[in-house]
Protein backbone atom coordinates (compact mmCIF):
# COMPACT_ATOMS: atom_id res chain seq x y z
CA UNK A 1 0.00 0.00 0.00
CA UNK A 2 1.54 3.85 -0.59
CA UNK A 3 0.30 6.06 1.36
CA UNK A 4 1.26 10.00 1.50
CA UNK A 5 2.45 11.99 4.48
CA UNK A 6 3.22 15.28 5.22
CA UNK A 7 6.75 15.09 6.21
CA UNK A 8 9.82 13.31 5.57
CA UNK A 9 10.88 9.57 7.79
CA UNK A 10 10.42 10.53 11.54
CA UNK A 11 7.38 13.34 11.45
CA UNK A 12 4.39 12.75 13.60
CA UNK A 13 2.85 12.05 10.24
CA UNK A 14 5.38 9.20 9.61
CA UNK A 15 4.51 7.89 12.93
CA UNK A 16 0.36 7.70 12.78
CA UNK A 17 0.91 6.15 9.22
CA UNK A 18 3.08 3.03 10.64
CA UNK A 19 0.38 3.16 13.41
CA UNK A 20 -2.72 2.83 10.99
CA UNK A 21 -0.79 0.91 8.17
CA UNK A 22 2.38 -0.60 9.14
CA UNK A 23 5.57 -0.83 7.18
CA UNK A 24 3.86 0.96 4.15
CA UNK A 25 5.74 2.48 0.92
CA UNK A 26 5.54 6.40 1.70
CA UNK A 27 5.32 9.19 -0.48
CA UNK A 28 7.15 11.66 1.66
CA UNK A 29 5.31 15.58 0.52
CA UNK A 30 6.65 18.87 1.43
CA UNK A 31 3.00 20.56 2.00
CA UNK A 32 -0.32 19.78 2.06
CA UNK A 33 -1.12 20.59 -1.11
CA UNK A 34 1.13 18.44 -2.57
CA UNK A 35 -0.46 15.36 -0.82
CA UNK A 36 -3.94 15.85 -1.49
CA UNK A 37 -3.11 16.25 -4.98
CA UNK A 38 -1.51 12.96 -4.83
CA UNK A 39 -4.58 11.14 -3.14
CA UNK A 40 -7.06 12.66 -6.26
CA UNK A 41 -4.57 11.63 -8.99
CA UNK A 42 -4.39 8.29 -7.55
CA UNK A 43 -0.53 8.31 -7.25
CA UNK A 44 -1.12 6.77 -3.62
CA UNK A 45 -3.93 4.49 -2.13
CA UNK A 46 -3.85 7.04 1.44
CA UNK A 47 -3.09 9.93 2.53
CA UNK A 48 -2.54 10.89 5.90
CA UNK A 49 -2.91 14.35 7.15
CA UNK A 50 -3.00 16.29 10.47
CA UNK A 51 -6.10 18.24 11.02
CA UNK A 52 -5.86 20.07 14.54
CA UNK A 53 -3.88 20.23 17.45
CA UNK A 54 -5.34 20.34 20.91
CA UNK A 55 -2.82 23.39 22.16
CA UNK A 56 -2.15 25.00 18.35
CA UNK A 57 -6.16 24.54 17.32
CA UNK A 58 -7.64 23.76 13.81
CA UNK A 59 -5.23 23.33 10.54
CA UNK A 60 -8.37 25.44 8.81
CA UNK A 61 -6.80 25.17 5.38
CA UNK A 62 -6.67 21.45 5.37
CA UNK A 63 -10.58 21.21 5.50
CA UNK A 64 -10.39 23.25 2.21
CA UNK A 65 -8.39 21.19 0.81
CA UNK A 66 -10.01 17.78 1.37
CA UNK A 67 -13.57 19.64 0.27
CA UNK A 68 -11.86 21.13 -3.15
CA UNK A 69 -9.73 17.96 -4.30
CA UNK A 70 -13.26 15.57 -3.43
CA UNK A 71 -11.87 13.65 -1.04
CA UNK A 72 -13.27 11.39 1.78
CA UNK A 73 -12.44 11.37 5.45
CA UNK A 74 -12.42 7.66 6.12
CA UNK A 75 -10.17 7.33 9.24
CA UNK A 76 -9.01 9.30 11.73
CA UNK A 77 -6.21 9.10 14.74
CA UNK A 78 -5.23 10.83 18.08
CA UNK A 79 -1.38 10.67 18.70
CA UNK A 80 0.08 11.92 22.12
CA UNK A 81 2.68 14.56 20.59
CA UNK A 82 5.94 14.70 22.79
CA UNK A 83 8.15 17.28 21.18
CA UNK A 84 11.70 17.27 22.12
CA UNK A 85 14.72 19.94 21.55
CA UNK A 86 17.79 18.87 19.43
CA UNK A 87 20.65 19.49 17.91
CA UNK A 88 24.19 18.16 16.99
CA UNK A 89 25.87 16.53 20.19
CA UNK A 90 27.40 18.39 22.95
CA UNK A 91 26.23 21.53 23.14
CA UNK A 92 23.41 22.57 25.73
CA UNK A 93 20.45 25.58 25.41
CA UNK A 94 22.69 28.15 25.96
CA UNK A 95 24.81 27.48 22.88
CA UNK A 96 21.70 27.22 20.39
CA UNK A 97 20.63 30.76 18.88
CA UNK A 98 18.42 29.62 16.39
CA UNK A 99 14.94 26.99 16.47
CA UNK A 100 14.08 25.18 13.54
CA UNK A 101 10.40 23.31 13.18
CA UNK A 102 7.52 23.22 11.53
CA UNK A 103 4.90 25.99 12.79
CA UNK A 104 2.09 24.18 14.22
CA UNK A 105 5.31 22.60 16.46
CA UNK A 106 6.25 26.00 17.39
CA UNK A 107 3.14 27.41 18.05
CA UNK A 108 3.11 23.97 20.51
CA UNK A 109 6.29 24.98 22.25
CA UNK A 110 6.41 29.05 22.16
CA UNK A 111 6.03 29.59 26.25
CA UNK A 112 9.73 27.19 26.24
CA UNK A 113 11.54 30.01 24.09
CA UNK A 114 10.49 33.27 26.89
CA UNK A 115 13.41 32.36 28.75
CA UNK A 116 15.85 32.02 26.19
CA UNK A 117 15.45 35.37 24.82
CA UNK A 118 18.69 34.89 22.19
CA UNK A 119 16.85 32.11 20.47
CA UNK A 120 15.13 32.97 16.78
CA UNK A 121 12.24 30.74 16.02
CA UNK A 122 12.35 29.93 12.32
CA UNK A 123 9.25 27.98 10.27
CA UNK A 124 10.42 24.80 8.15
CA UNK A 125 7.94 22.61 6.58
CA UNK A 126 8.14 19.86 8.95
CA UNK A 127 9.92 18.87 12.25
CA UNK A 128 11.39 16.11 11.04
CA UNK A 129 12.76 17.90 7.77
CA UNK A 130 14.30 20.27 10.30
CA UNK A 131 16.09 17.79 12.19
CA UNK A 132 17.66 15.93 8.83
CA UNK A 133 18.90 19.55 7.74
CA UNK A 134 20.94 20.37 10.66
CA UNK A 135 22.38 16.79 10.86
CA UNK A 136 23.43 17.09 7.29
CA UNK A 137 25.21 20.82 7.15
CA UNK A 138 26.27 19.84 10.43
CA UNK A 139 25.77 23.54 11.51
CA UNK A 140 26.22 23.90 15.17
CA UNK A 141 24.14 26.67 17.15
CA UNK A 142 20.92 25.16 15.24
CA UNK A 143 18.43 23.33 17.31
CA UNK A 144 14.93 21.15 15.73
CA UNK A 145 11.98 20.77 17.13
CA UNK A 146 11.06 16.94 16.45
CA UNK A 147 10.50 13.53 17.94
CA UNK A 148 12.53 11.40 19.67
CA UNK A 149 12.29 8.98 16.92
CA UNK A 150 13.36 11.82 14.11
CA UNK A 151 16.39 12.31 16.62
CA UNK A 152 17.15 8.67 16.49
CA UNK A 153 16.62 8.61 13.11
CA UNK A 154 19.26 12.04 12.12
CA UNK A 155 21.74 11.12 15.03
CA UNK A 156 20.84 14.68 17.05
CA UNK A 157 21.19 14.79 20.86
CA UNK A 158 17.95 16.00 22.74
CA UNK A 159 18.87 19.21 24.97
CA UNK A 160 15.48 19.03 26.24
CA UNK A 161 12.39 16.92 26.27
CA UNK A 162 8.65 17.34 26.42
CA UNK A 163 9.38 21.20 25.68
CA UNK A 164 5.80 21.47 24.44
CA UNK A 165 3.01 23.83 26.25
CA UNK A 166 0.99 21.21 28.88
CA UNK A 167 2.00 17.85 29.01
CA UNK A 168 -1.31 16.52 27.54
CA UNK A 169 -0.64 17.33 23.82
CA UNK A 170 -2.54 15.65 21.29
CA UNK A 171 -2.68 16.07 17.78
CA UNK A 172 -6.00 14.46 15.40
CA UNK A 173 -5.02 13.20 12.51
CA UNK A 174 -7.53 11.79 9.32
CA UNK A 175 -7.25 9.57 6.48
CA UNK A 176 -8.31 10.54 3.49
CA UNK A 177 -8.92 8.68 0.39
CA UNK A 178 -10.07 8.90 -3.26
CA UNK A 179 -13.20 7.32 -2.82
CA UNK A 180 -15.34 6.21 0.72
CA UNK A 181 -14.70 2.53 -0.11
CA UNK A 182 -16.23 0.23 2.50
CA UNK A 183 -15.17 1.47 5.97
CA UNK A 184 -16.89 -1.02 8.73
CA UNK A 185 -18.17 -0.17 12.42
CA UNK A 186 -18.47 3.67 11.27
CA UNK A 187 -19.66 5.93 14.38
CA UNK A 188 -18.34 8.94 13.02
CA UNK A 189 -19.17 11.67 10.06
CA UNK A 190 -17.73 15.07 9.37
CA UNK A 191 -19.82 17.07 7.42
CA UNK A 192 -19.32 20.40 5.78
CA UNK A 193 -22.76 23.29 5.36
CA UNK A 194 -24.24 26.70 4.96
CA UNK A 195 -26.65 27.99 6.54
CA UNK A 196 -29.12 31.41 5.56
CA UNK A 197 -28.17 34.08 7.62
CA UNK A 198 -31.65 33.97 9.95
CA UNK A 199 -31.81 33.96 13.38
CA UNK A 200 -31.49 30.66 14.95
CA UNK A 201 -30.67 28.85 11.61
CA UNK A 202 -27.49 27.10 13.26
CA UNK A 203 -29.29 26.26 16.38
CA UNK A 204 -32.21 25.05 14.48
CA UNK A 205 -29.65 22.46 12.91
CA UNK A 206 -27.39 21.77 16.84
CA UNK A 207 -31.65 21.03 18.17
CA UNK A 208 -32.38 18.79 15.73
CA UNK A 209 -28.62 16.85 15.95
CA UNK A 210 -29.45 16.37 19.55
CA UNK A 211 -32.91 14.97 18.98
CA UNK A 212 -31.80 12.26 16.65
CA UNK A 213 -29.35 11.38 20.08
CA UNK A 214 -26.55 12.89 17.73
CA UNK A 215 -23.78 14.65 19.59
CA UNK A 216 -21.31 17.42 17.99
CA UNK A 217 -17.99 16.53 19.38
CA UNK A 218 -16.94 19.47 16.91
CA UNK A 219 -18.05 22.46 15.09
CA UNK A 220 -16.00 25.32 13.49
CA UNK A 221 -16.66 27.56 11.11
CA UNK A 222 -14.37 27.99 7.79
CA UNK A 223 -14.05 31.46 5.71
CA UNK A 224 -16.09 30.84 1.96
CA UNK A 225 -12.75 32.23 0.43
CA UNK A 226 -14.94 34.12 -2.65
CA UNK A 227 -17.41 35.58 0.15
CA UNK A 228 -15.45 38.07 2.43
CA UNK A 229 -16.76 37.34 6.17
CA UNK A 230 -19.20 34.56 5.20
CA UNK A 231 -18.67 31.32 6.67
CA UNK A 232 -19.24 27.19 6.10
CA UNK A 233 -19.40 25.22 9.04
CA UNK A 234 -18.00 21.81 9.51
CA UNK A 235 -18.99 19.25 12.22
CA UNK A 236 -17.99 16.02 13.62
CA UNK A 237 -21.05 14.43 14.51
CA UNK A 238 -21.24 10.81 16.65
CA UNK A 239 -23.69 8.52 16.52
CA UNK A 240 -24.25 4.77 17.26
CA UNK A 241 -26.51 3.36 14.23
CA UNK A 242 -25.80 4.58 10.45
CA UNK A 243 -29.78 5.03 10.78
CA UNK A 244 -28.97 7.89 12.99
CA UNK A 245 -26.90 9.89 10.78
CA UNK A 246 -29.38 8.67 7.56
CA UNK A 247 -32.25 10.29 9.32
CA UNK A 248 -29.88 13.28 10.03
CA UNK A 249 -28.82 13.69 6.46
CA UNK A 250 -32.63 14.07 5.42
CA UNK A 251 -33.65 16.42 8.33
CA UNK A 252 -30.61 18.76 7.85
CA UNK A 253 -30.73 19.27 4.04
CA UNK A 254 -34.36 21.02 4.56
CA UNK A 255 -32.66 23.24 7.41
CA UNK A 256 -29.36 24.08 5.41
CA UNK A 257 -28.19 25.89 2.20
CA UNK A 258 -25.65 22.94 1.07
CA UNK A 259 -24.24 20.57 2.64
CA UNK A 260 -21.10 17.86 1.90
CA UNK A 261 -20.40 14.91 3.26
CA UNK A 262 -17.00 14.98 3.81
CA UNK A 263 -16.76 11.28 5.48
CA UNK A 264 -18.32 8.76 7.31
CA UNK A 265 -15.60 6.62 9.22
CA UNK A 266 -14.68 5.09 12.47
CA UNK A 267 -13.62 7.20 15.63
CA UNK A 268 -11.02 6.40 17.43
CA UNK A 269 -9.93 8.03 20.49
CA UNK A 270 -6.30 8.31 22.73
O1 LIG B 1 6.11 18.09 11.10
C1 LIG B 1 5.63 17.02 11.48
O2 LIG B 1 6.27 16.13 12.03
C2 LIG B 1 4.20 16.81 11.27
O3 LIG B 1 3.78 15.68 11.24
C3 LIG B 1 3.33 18.01 11.15
C4 LIG B 1 2.54 18.39 12.37
C5 LIG B 1 1.32 19.26 11.94
O4 LIG B 1 1.06 19.43 10.77
O5 LIG B 1 0.59 19.70 12.82
C6 LIG B 1 1.99 17.22 13.04
C7 LIG B 1 1.89 17.10 14.37
C8 LIG B 1 2.41 18.12 15.29
O6 LIG B 1 1.27 18.75 15.83
C9 LIG B 1 3.23 19.14 14.60
C10 LIG B 1 3.37 19.18 13.27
Amino acid sequence: MKVAIQGIKGSYHHQVAVELCGDVDLLECDSFDQLVIAVSNGQVDKGIMAIGNSIAGSILPNYSLIREQKLHITGEYYLNIEHQLMALPGQDITDIIEVQSHPMALLQCKPYFRNHEQIKLVETDDTAAAAFRIAQSNKRGIAAIASAHAAQLYGLEIISGDIQEVKKNATRFVVVEKSNGFVKEVNKATINFTTGHQPGSLGEILITLGKLDINVSKIQSIPIVEKPFLFSFVADLEFKRMGQFEEAKLELGILVESLVILGIYKSHSL
